[in-house]
């Protein structure tokens, strides 16, 4: 009997002490909140949360930037969230996203580490992902100099001009057949086509389906990236776990980026179809090959850079193009004005091109206004290095912040009716003012973020964007299939998408098509 009690005590000793590991564990995993008010500040406001999962579902939730935006008028425009034990600070106003810009542009130029260290895609490779510093640098610099900066994209004009062109004539095609065009699909082809040719001096081949896979493989990685990205942004081991679920399906599209992307480099190498290099694809090989380079990378850099320029310049412009329209046809007025605009500058009989864009301040305005509304990437996201003070609260060090660019550009505090739709706020406001002001204005505009992190593409996403919707208006009258546009949001992988995109029907506007300036230009 007394061996008896004495092992039901053990059993019962046993039974407590492994309870309370598991509540102490928990706790730390799960309830541990970030440490308080630190150098005089308070850590961001929190709002109620949920047990264990703290704020996950808010992320997770059907329209994220619309419920997040919502709490932010509640709760302030700095809040703290937490995904299980792992704060996160949330910035939702024009005024603290120029404040982080401002001040601590340097220290919050880092993303988070890569979810997945051996994939092509959201790697140890990637640009997107690589820590700011000596290997970011050099690879901002080739693609400013070779691809995206202003002198570069007026070197490549005549490239993006053909695939302008080429669209115009599928699109008169379909206007003679009373086709619907996917404006997404059609735009998508146009964007792919000339990042692809400006990087590699050829576009992939719609011949043996290359083409096909490098846009498919563009979308799979937008809609994959949502899931792994949160993953960046842990500590272990939530991060470690979210790794482990999407490991197979990451590095099952690593491997497809990879032999679309090695057949292509090697094809460039031996220059078997006789194309003629491009200045950045020559610079990243050199930094490659030469063993004196200025710098060293390897060849999944190469492979990797490309996958992440083919991922952020693709979808971004066949999305904001679809918007564009959509707002354009819903808004009978300002068609016709952007119609009047384009007739008087570019004429009846030529077709238009990227060096009519400064003459075209209202179409500008029209796009710069689509991005204010619906902004392709809704968020982004940045890890400080060190803690920093903002406004009157401290952020700890490594505490992901997350910007809600939707709701920065709809800050009731800085845009007035933000929620209209009016281009005209952008015609006076970029040229007029001090430099302080402007450059006020440009931190509080952020559909392409902002600071030295901020998107490179910015120029040639205006001047692609700028054209097609530009050839769309100048060419063709459009109807839509149905009585109503329908403007409801939807989250595509991280893209803001439209939940319900119009059918376009185009209608040639001229008899005879528009001439375009292209040296061999046939039609
Ligand atoms: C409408 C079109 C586009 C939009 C709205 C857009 C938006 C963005 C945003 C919000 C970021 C994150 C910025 C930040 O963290 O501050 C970004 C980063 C980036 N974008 Fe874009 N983008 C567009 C087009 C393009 C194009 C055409 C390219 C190039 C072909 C491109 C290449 C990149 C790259 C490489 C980064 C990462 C920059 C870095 O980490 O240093 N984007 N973009």
């Amino acid at each position: 009997m007394a061996t008896m009690i004495i092992l039901d005590f053990q059993c019962c000793f046993i039974f407590i002490s492994l309870c309370s590991i598991f509540s102490f564990l928990c706790y730390k995993l799960f309830f541990k909140k970030p440490s308080g008010s630190i150098r005089g500040c308070d850590l961001p406001p929190s709002l109620p949360s949920l047990p264990i999962i703290g704020h996950l579902h808010l992320l997770l939730s059907t329209l994220p930037h619309k419920s997040l935006q919502k709490l932010s008028l509640k709760y302030g425009s700095l809040i703290s969230l937490r995904i299980f034990n792992n704060p996160i600070v949330l910035v939702s106003s024009a005024s603290v996203a120029y404040e982080i810009f401002r001040t601590h542009d340097v220290n919050i130029s880092f993303r988070g580490s890569p979810p997945i260290d051996d994939s092509l895609f959201v790697g140890s490779w990637s640009f997107i992902f690589s820590p700011y510093g000596d290997h970011w640098k050099f690879m901002k610099k080739l693609m400013v100099t070779k691809l995206l900066g202003s002198q570069a994209l007026e070197r490549s004009r005549f490239v993006r001009a053909d695939e302008l062109h080429r669209f115009y004539v599928s699109l008169l095609d379909k206007a003679g057949k009373k086709e619907t065009v996917d404006m997404v699909k059609e735009t998508m082809k146009l964007s792919n086509n000339s990042i692809c040719k400006m990087i590699v001096g050829r576009s992939c081949s719609e011949e043996n389906g290359e083409a096909e896979k490098a846009r498919s493989l563009a979308s799979e990685s937008i809609a994959l990236v949502n899931k792994v990205v949160l993953g960046s942004l842990l500590r272990p081991p939530f991060k470690k776990l979210l790794s482990s679920l999407f490991r197979k399906e990451v590095m099952a599209l690593s491997s497809r980026f990879d032999e679309l992307l090695e057949r292509i480099l090697k094809e460039y190498e031996e220059k078997l179809d006789g194309h003629q290099g491009t200045e950045l694809m020559d610079a990243l090989l050199e930094a490659y090959q030469d063993e004196n380079a200025e710098y060293k990378i390897t060849r999944n850099h190469i492979k990797s850079f490309v996958a992440d320029l083919l991922f952020a310049g693709t979808d971004t412009t066949a999305q904001t193009t679809q918007w564009t329209m959509a707002e354009i046809i819903k808004n009978p007025d300002i068609l016709e004005r952007l119609r009047e605009e384009i007739d008087t500058v570019v004429g009846k009989t030529r077709l238009i091109q990227e060096t009519d864009l400064p003459k075209l301040p209202y179409l500008q305005a029209v796009v710069k206004e689509v991005l204010r509304m619906h902004p392709p990437g809704s968020f982004f996201a940045r890890v400080p290095q060190e803690g920093c003070r903002i406004g009157e609260f401290y952020v700890p060090e490594e505490t992901p912040l997350i910007v809600n660019v939707y709701a920065v550009m709809r800050d009731p505090e800085y845009w007035e009716d933000p929620d209209e739709f009016k281009p005209e706020r952008f015609l006076t406001s970029s040229k007029s003012g001090k430099e302080d002001e402007k450059r006020e204005k440009a931190l509080k505009y952020i559909p392409f973020g902002g600071g030295r992190r901020g998107c490179p593409g910015e120029n040639l996403a205006y001047v692609i964007l700028g054209s097609v919707v530009g050839m769309m208006v100048q060419g063709f009258d459009w109807r839509i299939k149905g009585d109503r546009v329908d403007l409801e949001e939807s989250i595509k992988g991280l893209t803001l998408t439209m939940a319900h995109p119009p059918k376009f029907i185009p209608v040639a506007r001229t008899v005879n098509p528009l001439i375009s300036n292209l040296p061999n230009h046939k039609l």
